[in-house]
């Protein structure tokens, strides 16, 4: 029974549904947030934030926080000049702010408490910041930071301010008594316009809350995805494993790479290509090569059908006198059917059965390398694809540049290379023809019924270079 390229396709994803879903509940790992293998990976469940987004309430520029209801009557007529309190820089800790005062703050720094609105410096008068005083760090003593500091300080005053920051604040209607005054740095800024509540203020869990859902159950680990789980306090990432696949090629003409071969044998091709393919979408690849003996591939792929989650054949399934691939597997259940395509018109299922595991499905792929590798990516990597959060890809709408001829009883998945001009000239259908394939940009479908296209007719064409 010939099938159509559309319902051999719905047949592949089917039969390798089951699997998929072996490996979504039973497979999770985990992995750090800085490991180069995580760009690579999906996530195992949904990972909700340890940590809001900003983390804290910080300054968007840098400027100066202040109290907007200091600055509510500031015009150019009538400027408003605060005193200065310490500078606080991205990672220093939270200030107190003194009601009736200016904090310096520079980009990322926390707003101190009691401000509520920031100005950039560069909208005060003079257009940039004084020699500022930045506040102890927490490790810093206050002895070493007095002595390096050359205003009036108040050490009691100074004490007290780090201490009970939370007392300070709360006075906010309170003017600026004389023991805070005396435990500011010298030097002041002076503002020409107000400022209102919130402007320049990123608040604490703005873009996201703790405990919200940062990353859904199976989802691509994205640059950006891995910098908003960083960013909410996640360190370690429950990922899906890897797809374990066995690539294998058949053929007594192969030669292992490296072999000396005769004038028969030929390089193994398909084996690194379709590894390739396969890695980039997620999947880990073991690859082996078997010699036209059905009982030596019925053998390897039993040792690794334990091991391998899926095993890809290629070659050995035509209408041939020695098909090793059907002769090994039709016994144990194989089916082999053509497909109503070209490349790619020989395909087949079979599954090897072993006592302990699941099954493990086998698909099997045409020899030919162009027939290998479409059948890899129109059947097998949509699936895979869709395992590892990866979006499908989508057709951009192109004129051919000749007449093209195409078998009206044939899907024919055609290569296409993309011309100065922007239109598409399609290459030879040879199923041989790999190199041509290596070059070529895009694949352009010919549906079955479809005997002709002529030139200047818009056709759809599909990116493959994963
Ligand atoms: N009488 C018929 N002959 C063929 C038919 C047909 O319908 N009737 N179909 C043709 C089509 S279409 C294809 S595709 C091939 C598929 O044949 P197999 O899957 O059995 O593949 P092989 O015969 O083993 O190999 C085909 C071709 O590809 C080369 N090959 C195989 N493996 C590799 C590899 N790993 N690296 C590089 N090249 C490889 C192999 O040497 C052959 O030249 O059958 C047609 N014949
Ligand atoms: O259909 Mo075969 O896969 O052309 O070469």
């Amino acid at each position: 029974m010939t099938c159509t390229y559309d319902s051999h396709r719905a047949e592949v994803a089917a039969r390798l549904a089951p699997l998929l879903a072996h490996v979504r509940a039973n497979a999770a790992e985990s992995l750090h947030i800085a490991d180069p293998e995580l760009a690579t990976r999906v996530t195992a469940r949904e990972i909700t934030a340890h940590l809001p987004i900003p983390a804290f309430t910080n300054s968007q520029m840098d400027g100066y926080a202040v109290r907007a209801v200091d600055l509510a009557h500031a015009s150019a007529d009538h400027p408003v000049t605060l005193p200065l309190g310490y500078a606080a820089a991205a990672g220093d800790p939270q200030l107190w702010h003194a009601p009736g005062s200016a904090t310096p703050v520079m980009t990322g720094a926390p707003i101190p408490r009691g401000a509520d609105t920031v100005v950039p410096v560069e909208l005060t008068v003079g257009g940039q910041f004084p020699k500022l005083m930045r506040a102890p760090r927490e490790n810093a003593s206050i002895e070493s930071f007095v002595e390096a500091a050359t205003g009036p300080i108040s050490m009691v005053a100074l004490q007290a301010a780090i201490d009970a920051p939370a007392e300070l604040t709360q006075s906010t209607s309170q003017p600026v008594d004389t023991a805070t005054y005396q435990a500011l740095p010298s030097g002041s800024a002076t503002f020409h316009a107000p400022s209102p509540e919130g402007r320049f203020v990123r608040k604490a869990g703005e873009d996201l809350a703790a405990g919200a859902v940062v990353a859904a159950a199976g989802a691509a680990l994205t640059p950006t995805m891995i910098g908003a789980l960083a960013a909410s306090g996640i360190t370690q990432v429950p990922v899906r494993r890897r797809l374990r696949v066995l690539v294998c090629s058949t053929g007594d003409e192969l030669a292992h790479p490296g072999e000396s071969h005769n004038a028969a044998h030929i390089p193994d091709a398909n084996g690194p290509m379709l590894a390739a393919l396969l890695r980039r979408y997620g999947a880990e690849v073991d690859l082996t090569i078997v010699p036209d003996s059905p009982r030596q591939l019925a053998d390897r792929l039993r040792v690794h059908a334990g091991l391998a989650d899926l095993i890809v054949t290629m070659g050995g399934i035509s209408a041939g006198a020695f098909e090793v691939v059907r002769d090994a597997l039709e016994p144990l259940g194989g089916e082999f059917h053509p497909v109503a395509m070209q490349p790619g018109g020989p395909q087949g299922f079979a599954s090897i059965t072993i006592e302990g595991v699941p099954d493990t499905p086998v698909l099997c792929f045409p020899g030919n390398p162009v027939s290998s590798f479409l059948s890899a990516e129109l059947f097998l990597a949509p699936v895979l694809r869709e395992f590892a959060g990866l979006r499908p890809p989508a057709p951009r709408t192109r004129t051919l540049a000749h007449d093209v001829e195409s078998p009206a009883t044939k899907h024919q998945v055609r290569r296409g290379l993309i011309t100065p001009e922007g239109t598409v000239r399609i290459l030879p259908p040879g199923s041989h023809f790999v190199h041509d394939l290596a070059s070529a940009d895009v694949l352009v479908h010919i549906p079955v019924g479809v005997s002709e296209i002529a030139a200047g007719t818009p056709v759809e064409t599909w990116s493959f270079d994963v």
